[in-house]
């Protein structure tokens, strides 16, 4: 009997897998049947909650954080970090009564990250420093191109700044970028318009996704960029700077303290739980290993 639970942040949903010996056998082909939205259960991703002891690629973060978010994209794909993951992740934590409200660890493949989980639904995370690699990319929707700013949040993000969202078009398939050797793992790529001070709205294209209504650590790509368009720097400035990011899904506030680490919070919510169906679940795995 496989358990599950569907939970979201700023509508980015998830699958969420609970299995804290490392015991279900997650292929990603069993990934994308559980994600799929019309024959499965349906998701952005998939949050496989392990404890750190019991996953080979967390045993060295065992005893920092009890928890290990096993994140991986609908398609099946295994991702470095997800924002909004790590937020439903602990709301589900805490949801099960494996923590209590307040501030929780989770070990993840971006590296441990400190979580707040606050009395009125909103979680925060601290998720690290962003960097900003040199070499630019121009990215293209239909016969329209726009130059894009690298950021990297632990996973690649491509930022392009456009005067109406609508310029993305369906965001069906990834949009094209030059020079196609930029981003050899993939990439996110994220649309933004300017809504007033320190305030943006973006649509993005999530690698292994499509279009999500949500991506955290795309709001953070997105807040740094915005910052350094805007002459804002807190390492140099010595002074923090917050950004409000509307996403389709909702509304993420974004900090880059002055030590350079960047804070997200937003809601997380757990909508569901419920079990697998046996036979269903066997047969991905026998058609499809
Ligand atoms: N939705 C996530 C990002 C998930 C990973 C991404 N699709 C990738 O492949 O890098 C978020 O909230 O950060």
């Amino acid at each position: 009997m496989t358990t599950f639970l569907k939970g979201h942040g700023t509508e980015n949903d998830f699958v969420i897998i609970p299995d804290a010996e490392n015991a279900v056998a997650l292929p990603p082909s069993a990934v994308a049947a559980l994600c799929d939205r019309r024959a499965g259960i349906g998701g952005d991703g998939l949050l496989h909650v392990v404890r750190s002891a019991a996953h080979p690629d967390a045993r060295h973060m065992a005893e920092e954080a009890e928890w290990f978010m096993d994140y991986r994209n609908a398609d099946g794909s295994v991702a470095e970090m997800c924002g909004n993951g790590v937020r439903v992740f602990a709301r589900y934590l805490q949801h099960a009564g494996l923590v209590a409200e307040g501030d929780v660890a989770v070990a993840t493949r971006g590296g441990v990250k400190a979580v707040h989980i606050d009395k009125e639904g909103l979680v925060t995370v601290g998720m690290g420093r962003a960097t900003l690699p040199e070499g630019d990319v121009t990215v293209s929707v239909d016969d329209r191109s726009w130059p894009a700013r690298n950021v990297n949040m632990g996973n690649p993000h491509a930022v392009a700044f456009v005067e109406d969202l609508a310029q993305a078009g369906t965001l069906y398939d990834a949009p094209p970028f030059t020079p196609a050797s930029a981003y050899p793992q993939g990439v996110n790529v994220e649309f933004v318009v300017d809504r007033g001070p320190r305030h943006v709205a973006m649509r993005v294209h999530e690698r292994g996704v499509g279009e999500t209504r949500s991506c955290g650590t795309g709001a953070c790509a997105v807040a740094v960029a915005t910052a350094r368009r805007d002459g804002h720097d807190p390492v140099a400035d010595g002074t923090p700077v917050t950004y409000e990011i509307d996403l389709p899904g909702g509304r993420l506030s974004i900090t880059e303290r002055a030590d350079g680490e960047i804070e997200m919070t937003g809601p997380a919510v757990i909508v569901a739980e419920g079990e697998i169906d046996a036979d269903w679940f066997a047969a991905i795995e026998t058609v499809n290993p």
